[in-house]
């Protein structure tokens, strides 16, 4: 008879106020760029809950709107914990985690990934785990996605400029399991986005752009 192994991991989403985030999205308008925020942190986090391997999941967010309507996805929210320090939110949010769940590695995924497939996040997750701290790198080879750590002591995320080759000067393993395009495809232009949509995105990412034409 087999069983499904218990969850090992667990996932911390940080989100920056859609207010503010993704201003690279300009070009398409104010109204719409805050929507897209949105709707990619949603498809990201409801591909994230679908995972068996994925215990608990944390969003890390300072807009009250964006906590209530991810809550209720069934996700805990955190506000920052440190003013305009990623890293170091992300850092006090896997201590919060560790409090809350000690048996979970620390998993830290950007919001910003629309077309996220659960199946590619379980078998990027699933090689990480045999090393003390690995990371995938994003599309274009320069940024991450996903930074994690086997035990919290090792948790130590360096998003922000060049920052796969900062993870990899830190001596983390980088995962590349095969292939995990949609875990890779972070949208941070149009350009990105389009290229989301190519490979699939999420429904409410989908109503969006499909309603928007884009
Ligand atoms: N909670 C929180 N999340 C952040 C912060 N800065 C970035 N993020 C999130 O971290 C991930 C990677 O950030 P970026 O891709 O640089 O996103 P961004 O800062 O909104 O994009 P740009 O304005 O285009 O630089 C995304 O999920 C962001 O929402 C922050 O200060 N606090
Ligand atoms: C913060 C990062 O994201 P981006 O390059 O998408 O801004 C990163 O890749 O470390």
């Amino acid at each position: 008879m087999s069983s499904t192994p218990p969850p090992r991991f667990g996932v911390i989403v940080p989100v920056k106020p859609p207010a503010v985030a993704k201003s690279r999205l300009a070009p398409l308008g104010d109204a719409v760029r805050r929507d897209l925020v949105v709707a990619f942190a949603v498809d990201t986090v409801t591909a994230v809950l679908e995972a068996p391997v994925v215990g608990e999941v944390l969003v890390v967010t300072d807009d009250h709107l964006l906590a209530r309507g991810l809550a209720d996805l069934g996700v805990r929210v955190l506000p920052d914990g440190a003013t305009d320090d990623l890293n170091g939110s992300l850092v006090q949010a896997a201590a919060e985690l560790h409090r809350r769940r000690p048996d979970l590695s620390p998993v830290a995924l950007c919001a910003d990934l629309p077309a996220l497939r659960t199946e590619e996040l379980t078998r990027a997750l699933a090689e990480a785990g045999r090393h003390d701290v690995a990371f995938v790198a994003d599309a274009q080879g320069v940024g991450t996605t996903l930074v994690t750590a086997r035990h919290l002591d090792g948790f130590a995320p360096r998003f922000g400029a060049g920052s796969r080759a900062a993870h990899l000067d830190a001596g983390a393993h980088e995962v590349t399991a095969g292939d995990v395009p949609s875990l890779r495809r972070d949208v941070d232009t149009p350009a990105d986005l389009d290229a989301a949509i190519a490979l699939g995105v999420g429904s409410r990412t989908g109503i969006l752009t499909t309603a928007l034409r884009l």
